[in-house]
């Protein structure tokens, strides 16, 4: 006996005893009736079931002369596949531990591939620090303006070009001119112009500023001097007057000549400093320092502040912007490759995976953020660091864009279905929409004013959280910079009374005490109340989309339209539906199933449906699967497999029916039924960073399983899946057929009631898909419900104890293999080798004893025949005649064979293709 699937039983028949055949299969349809057989057939060993026999022989050998490391792959699994009974676990943590090892399960994942994808992170948190660091450096080396030297005051500048005069009366000239002539040693001294007294010399002045014209006048002619006696009256204690003649010595200045008056006085105070001491070497040197900016020393001040505070706004656009978009990468990859939705289906909630996710983006979004500081600490950007308050509110911006944008970034990844394309395009998104508003915002402030330009501050910040971002940090530094500039202008009471834009109330002062909370221009209070509502709004679309929502919103409304239109006769696409026959096991099952409960089978599914848009994929199928027993699905490519597995395990929603795992309805429970299922996806659903091993326990931990148990259930998956040499080795490095093998073993953890297995075995060598096969026997024998999809038909003859062929959404026949190929099996295919002389001999007889038959090949010595089915005719019939030929005819060989179950699969697709 060959194998045993279900209600049938494979036996290999020796070719070198065909000569009894006809008699043994007569002793077989004679007691068929009181053995209760129902049918049975006769196939040819096909050439993978030789390629097979070859390969055992040669592995064999192979075992002998290397050892037993590599047999372990190529061997016999039998002793190991007992194990897989040591898979299924009694107990199972609930409640807060459950939930403790999912979070553990999840972080590990993280971590794993974290070191082993750490290059990944170099772009993510290495360059935008790098960046940051060198446009802070730059911006470092732009000039700043430069202190004016202190300015000589003296009577210089009154001497270009034509040499300067001075004024005084005859008696002082001489004193005068040698004080000024000392003071001022180069200094191209016309003239004293002197004059005997007051009078004549203020004559004197007049006339020479009318004759030269006041401004020439002005510029050479900067100083006077003279005395002048007062009588002045003054009241003693007892209130007599008194009067006392004073000479005040006038000391007269040109104000058209701006140094004159400091001038003046430091020549008269020297003059009267000499006669009152009575020396002669007293000087008075006088400097105007330091000196208020110059206009152009103002403008380039306000340059370098702009395009600092710029610079760093524009660093942080591109650098927190590479940070947040690296945390897509991860999630499009785990959702593209399923793997997300393996783990949802093993029992992670969509709750924790995300939380889990938040955390540890948040912790990697908190390494850049203080890095940043870091840079500013080290490149003294004292606008950022001076003060405590400003790191904290530093702090405070950086930590609430990460509440908003990660969940942004979140959203986004579900758009994308490759990584390098998802984070390239949130990166140039998020650049986009941060510099756009940057450059905008003080455009429209120079070219309208600053209330449209604040308006439009507004607005992008509220919709785009970058530019906010980027605006924050702007106006934080341009808020320290104007703090620090007025500090010392309210030092001096004097001042602080001048510079109201300083020193002023808060209105009226250009920078602001407590910039996160104050709702002006001068305030990010909006900012700040933006990025919360954004974080808010981006996680609920986060969830939205996680859940569907909207397309469940939608279904709703489509499925009540089609219902209605459905009610016509027609279907939803527009078609007539086909009034095709439906086959009578097919209707029987619908029958037997319409009244059964939930719970009647491990599996059952009842008229379950699925729309696509107008598409209806799925079009109503029915049937059940009990404990032990594997359905086969069949079909063709699009005739809706992968979405009736997809519906099962929660990935598609089910546009009508329902299907029930032990119980639990998927469309209503859909949680306890998937816990309930271990699925095999049609693509590997790994991270592949992750070794085998590492895969299992964290499926083992999402799956609940104890701890300490965990060792002994993912060996004994590793020991029956054969792939012991390979599971500690990153899952990159497996060959197709160990993924897969890896993929059914994930799917194996905990042994779960039902497994579901979309194309278990596609793109496998023969050998690894019987390895495949003999696991999946075990499995089913351990009691699980198997349902699988395939395009093999040899596969589904091999595990199916029931099989369905499916085309266009629609099951054409239902049933055991052979049942399903006695049903449909139009006849028999004859091979027969028969020497060149002899063929035709052997057609003309073959056509006379089988009537109807087809030949459909003749090669050099092979015959090529269809018998037509006849149901008067039994197996025995048939190889009593085929054996009374061999000797008359010289046939050396030949083989019958009953349709195989291809050829109804084939006959069905073609049907439906000419439908
Ligand atoms: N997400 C989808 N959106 C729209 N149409 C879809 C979607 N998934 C499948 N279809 C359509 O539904 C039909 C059934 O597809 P399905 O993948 O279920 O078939 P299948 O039998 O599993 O095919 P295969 O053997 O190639 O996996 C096809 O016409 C397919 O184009």
């Amino acid at each position: 006996m060959h194998s045993s699937v279900g209600t049938e039983g494979l036996f290999l028949l020796p070719n070198a005893d065909r000569h009894v055949f006809p008699a043994m299969f007569k002793e077989l349809e004679d007691i068929q009736p009181q053995y209760n057989i129902e049918s049975f057939g006769v196939s040819i060993t096909t050439m993978e079931e030789v390629f097979l026999k070859v390969n055992e022989l040669a592995n064999e050998r192979k075992r002998l002369e290397e050892g037993a490391e590599e047999a372990m792959d190529y061997g016999d699994h039998n002793r190991e596949y007992e194990k897989l009974e040591n898979a299924r676990t009694s107990t199972r943590y609930t409640g807060a531990a459950y939930y403790w090892q999912h979070t553990k399960a999840l972080f590990i994942k993280r971590g794993i591939f974290f070191l082993r994808k750490w290059t990944q992170f170099i772009p993510q948190l290495i360059i935008p620090v790098l960046y940051m660091a060198l446009l802070v450096w730059a911006s470092g080396q732009i000039p700043g303006p430069k202190e004016q030297d202190p300015l000589n005051l003296d009577m210089f500048p009154y001497a270009k070009g034509e040499k300067a005069n001075v004024y005084t009366l005859s008696d002082m000239a001489d004193p005068f001119k040698k004080i000024i002539l000392e003071e001022n040693k180069d200094l191209g001294l016309n003239a004293i112009i002197t004059s005997s007294n007051s009078t004549l010399m203020m004559e004197k002045i007049v006339d020479d500023t009318k004759s030269k014209g006041t401004r020439h006048f002005g510029l050479h002619n900067p100083v006077g001097f003279n005395y002048v006696t007062q009588n002045i009256t003054a009241f003693e204690e007892t209130a007599n007057p008194i009067t006392v003649n004073i000479t005040f010595l006038n000391s007269a200045f040109n104000n058209f000549a701006l140094h004159s008056p400091a001038v003046s006085v430091v020549i008269a105070d020297t003059f009267l400093l000499r006669q009152l001491l009575e020396r002669e070497d007293i000087n008075i040197h006088v400097v105007n320092h330091p000196l208020p900016p110059t206009n152009s020393d103002s403008l380039k001040n306000k340059d370098i502040s702009g395009s600092s505070a710029f610079l760093y706004g524009y660093a942080v656009i591109v650098s927190m912007s590479m940070v947040v978009s690296g945390f897509s990468s991860f999630l499009i990859r785990e959702r593209k490759k399923k793997s997300k939705h393996m783990q949802m289906m093993a029992g992670i909630r969509p709750w924790l995976y995300w939380l889990t996710t938040a955390v540890w983006d948040g912790v990697c979004f908190l390494i850049p953020t203080f890095l940043f500081i870091l840079v500013f600490k080290l490149f003294n950007i004292k606008q950022y660091i001076s003060r405590g308050e400003s790191i904290g509110e530093l702090i405070i911006i950086m930590l609430l864009y990460g509440w908003t944008a990660i969940p942004f970034v979140y959203s986004f990844s579900f758009v994308f279905d490759t990584a390098p394309k998802g984070y390239t395009l949130i990166v140039m998104f998020n650049i986009v929409t941060g510099m756009i508003g940057s450059i905008a915002v003080p455009i429209i402030s120079q070219t309208a004013n600053d209330d449209i330009a604040y308006t439009w501050e507004v607005l992008l910040s509220f919709v785009f959280p970058t530019y906010s971002l980027a605006n924050c940090f702007t106006k934080l530094y341009n808020n320290e910079f104007g703090r620090e500039a007025c500090e010392s202008v309210c030092k001096t009471s004097l001042f602080a009374s001048l510079a109201p834009t300083c020193c002023g109330n808060a209105d009226e002062r250009i920078y602001t005490d407590n910039i996160l909370s104050t709702f002006n221009k001068k305030g990010l209070a909006y900012a700040i109340i933006f990025f919360v509502i954004q974080g808010f709004f981006f996680w609920f679309t986060t969830i939205a989309i996680e859940k569907n929502w909207w397309g469940k919103v939608r279904g709703m409304c489509k499925s009540r339209g089609k219902k209605g239109f459905a009610n016509n006769g027609f279907s939803w696409d527009g078609e007539m539906e086909t009034n095709s026959i439906e086959d009578s096991d097919v209707i029987a099952e619908k029958h037997k199933m319409a009244n059964a409960n939930g719970s009647d089978a491990t599996v059952i599914v009842k008229d379950i449906k699925k729309w696509y848009g107008n598409n209806n994929a799925v079009k109503g199928i029915t049937f059940h699967v009990d404990k032990g027993d594997c359905f086969g699905l069949l079909g063709v490519n699009g005739a809706g497999k992968t979405s009736t597995f997809q519906m099962l395990t929660g990935e598609n929603d089910v546009s009508e029916g329902d299907a029930f795992i032990s119980g639990y309805s998927v469309r209503t429970n859909w949680r306890d039924a998937g816990e309930r299922i271990g699925y095999c996806p049609q693509y590997d659903a790994i991270i592949k960073e992750m070794s085998g091993e590492e895969t299992l326990y964290m499926f083992a931990r999402i799956r609940g399983i104890h701890e300490n148990q965990i060792p002994t259930v993912v060996n004994s998956i590793i020991d029956a899946i054969g792939i012991g040499i390979y599971a500690k080795r990153q899952i990159k490095t497996y060959s197709g057929g160990n993924k897969r093998r890896l993929s059914l073993g994930v799917a194996l953890v905990g042994m779960p009631e039902v497994l579901l297995l979309d194309e278990p075995t596609s793109g496998v060598d023969p050998k690894a898909r019987r390895v495949i096969w003999d696991i999946l026997s075990k499995v089913r024998e351990l009691g699980t419900a198997l349902v699988l999809t395939s395009h093999s038909m040899e596969e589904c003859e091999a595990l199916c104890t029931n099989l369905a062929i499916m085309v266009y959404g629609k099951f054409k026949c239902l049933g055991s293999a052979q049942h399903i190929k006695s049903k449909y099996g139009e006849g028999y295919t004859l091979l027969i080798r028969v020497d060149e002389n002899n063929a035709e001999k052997v057609k003309r007889e073959i056509f006379a004893r089988f009537p109807g038959s087809i030949l459909k090949e003749q090669h050099v010595q092979q015959l090529n025949f269809e018998l037509k089915r006849n149901h008067r005719q039994t197996w025995s019939m048939l190889f009593d005649e085929l054996e009374s030929m061999c000797e008359p005819f010289n046939m050396s060989d030949y083989s019958l064979s009953q349709t195989t179950l291809e050829q109804v699969f084939l006959e069905f697709s073609r049907e439906a293709a000419n439908i």
